[in-house]
């Protein structure tokens, strides 16, 4: 029996990246696999990474039948060697109950990629299933800084520069965002005291050097 993996992480911490990049490496070895995606900010059907990379999917809505699209490939012939579901966290508990037949059913191997939490820090549907099925789970090594210096851990949701904890759960937005909505991921101090770059004022992206405290 195949494993369903969920590597998981703050937005902005390398996980489409590393979708991409295990997708690469077992296409290398001459596997066929199959590229999911949800609401991508480059757009349907794609996963992009900040650092450039992208790769076309097949788009995942909330009426998608994944164990279907599995089986119907296989029926047509086509190979489905690992399945690499990115923005794992849009996808339907019933969705990654697919996933976890896929795993064992067909002994294919599937690799979720998500964000856990929302930006009023509760889980979202689908990466709270993946928490209860998955076989393995792993947070990413790269961590995405608070302005602080400290690991971020949470999400936070800014509109029109200030960081708020209402709203609709799925807004497709980036980190340092010049747009009405942005994200920015913080420590869980500064999320509990709603303290954004911008409230604190400090910069938050770009070459300044965080605010360590010199030794
Ligand atoms: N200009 C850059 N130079 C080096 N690394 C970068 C650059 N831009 C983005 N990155 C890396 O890409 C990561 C974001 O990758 P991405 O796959 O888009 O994240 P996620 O899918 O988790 O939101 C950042 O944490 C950073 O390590
Ligand atoms: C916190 C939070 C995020 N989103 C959206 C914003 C982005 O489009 C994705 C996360 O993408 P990433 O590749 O991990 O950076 O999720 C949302 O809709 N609601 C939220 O609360």
């Amino acid at each position: 029996m195949a494993d369903l993996h969920f590597f998981t992480g703050t937005m902005d911490c390398g996980k489409s990246t590393l979708a991409l990049q295990m997708d690469y490496n077992h296409r290398r070895r001459g596997l066929t696999g199959l590229l999911l995606a949800s609401h991508d900010r480059g757009g349907d059907a794609t996963v992009s990474s900040r650092l450039g990379l992208s790769a076309r999917a097949v788009e995942v809505g909330t009426d998608t039948d994944l164990w279907g699209l599995v089986v119907e490939r296989l029926t047509a012939g086509t190979r489905v060697d690992y399945v690499i579901c990115d923005e794992a966290q849009f996808y339907t508990p019933a969705q990654i109950d697919d996933l976890g037949r896929v795993a064992d059913e067909l002994d294919t191997p599937v690799y979720a990629f998500g964000i856990l939490t929302d930006f009023r820090t509760r889980l979202f549907p689908g990466a709270a299933r993946l928490v209860e099925l998955a076989d393995r789970m792993e947070t990413l090594q790269v961590e995405a800084l608070c302005w602080c210096g400290r690991r971020a851990t949470h999400n936070a949701r800014t509109v029109d520069g200030v960081m708020v904890t209402e709203g609709r759960q799925v807004v497709v937005g980036d980190t340092g965002d010049d747009g009405r909505i942005g994200y920015e991921v913080l420590c869980r101090h500064h999320h509990r005291r709603r303290m954004t770059a911008t409230s604190a004022g400090v910069a938050g992206t770009g070459s300044d050097p965080l605010p360590f405290a010199a030794s």
